[in-house]
């Protein structure tokens, strides 16, 4: 990943985003305090840390669906609390968001799933919009006659990639995605980490990641970034991650199922390189 060379020779990228002393509380409960993170063009960045410890709250942040207490968000370069609502609006168009659970409607089949921020936003005509929503589909890997299908008649994989589609769909240049692997099994958490190498690479996205699946971090993530006591304890590789004096890292990633990811992900490219 080029920007990850970059910086190791210390050339400096200019992050996509740039979070400056973020304080986030409700009431008394302090969530973050001075935390700091960037996000690298073309980097997929996985987001860990205990339950709780305001990941989800760091990514709503981000994408302007909370407002934080305190503290810079700089996107693309500009202070998005300092943009006016069409900028405003302009830059977040620029993001896709994969929620915890799908968040497609109901009631909708996936084709209008996906073709609805094309009509809403871009004010394509229908039929437009669902040309492309197919190929929206056929991206995320799911069958053609699946588009007139409605959520409840998919599995939970199928589901996870059509609202991957979705968040797809106005074309956008980060990708959030809030757990995509929590509750699919390893078969189907181990092709959607592909899927999103593969989305990555084909389409130049950057992906900001959060997950408690320690298969995801060594297959797919560029760096890790760790919350912990209310901010980033720290953000790198996982091979120095994994080895950051602190208690929590060591039991996350040093206990029986880091263990087992890491020695997984080891074999795995010992095969590759030897193929
Ligand atoms: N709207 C809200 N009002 C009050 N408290 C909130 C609100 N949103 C989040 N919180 C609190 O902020 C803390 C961080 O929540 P968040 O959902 O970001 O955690 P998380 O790290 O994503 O957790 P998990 O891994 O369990 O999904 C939690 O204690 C949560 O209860």
């Amino acid at each position: 990943m080029t920007d990850t060379k970059a910086q190791k020779a210390g050339s400096g990228p200019t992050p996509v985003i740039k979070v400056r002393g973020l304080d986030n509380r409700f009431g008394s409960h302090v969530v973050h305090e001075n935390l700091d993170l960037d996000l690298f063009k073309g980097e997929i960045l996985g987001v860990v840390g205990g339950s709780g410890t305001g990941k989800s709250v760091l990514l709503r942040s981000i994408v302007g669906l909370h407002k934080p207490s305190k503290g810079q968000i700089r996107v693309f370069g500009k202070d998005l609390a300092g943009l006016g609502a069409k900028e405003r609006s302009e830059t977040e168009q620029r993001f896709g968001v994969l929620f915890q659970r799908g968040a497609l409607f109901t009631s909708l089949n996936l084709l209008q799933n996906i073709a609805l921020p094309l009509i809403e936003h871009c004010g394509l005509p229908r039929s437009d919009a669902e040309e492309l929503a197919r190929m929206k589909l056929a991206l995320t890997g799911l069958p053609a006659d699946s588009a007139l299908k409605y959520p409840s008649e998919l599995s939970g994989g199928m589901v996870k990639r059509a609202a991957l589609a979705r968040s797809l769909a106005m074309d956008p240049e980060i990708l959030f995605l809030d757990e995509p692997t929590a509750g699919l099994d390893p078969i189907g958490a181990a092709a959607f980490d592909k899927l999103i190498v593969t989305l990555r690479d084909a389409l130049g996205l950057t992906v900001f990641l959060v997950t408690h699946d320690l298969d995801t971090l060594y297959t797919t993530c560029d760096r890790v970034a760790v919350l912990s006591q209310k901010r980033v304890l720290v953000a790198d590789r996982i091979e120095k991650v994994a080895t950051t004096d602190d208690s929590w890292i060591q039991d996350y990633f040093q206990g029986p199922r880091g263990r087992a990811a890491s020695y997984a992900f080891r074999a795995q490219e010992e095969r590759r390189l030897r193929e």
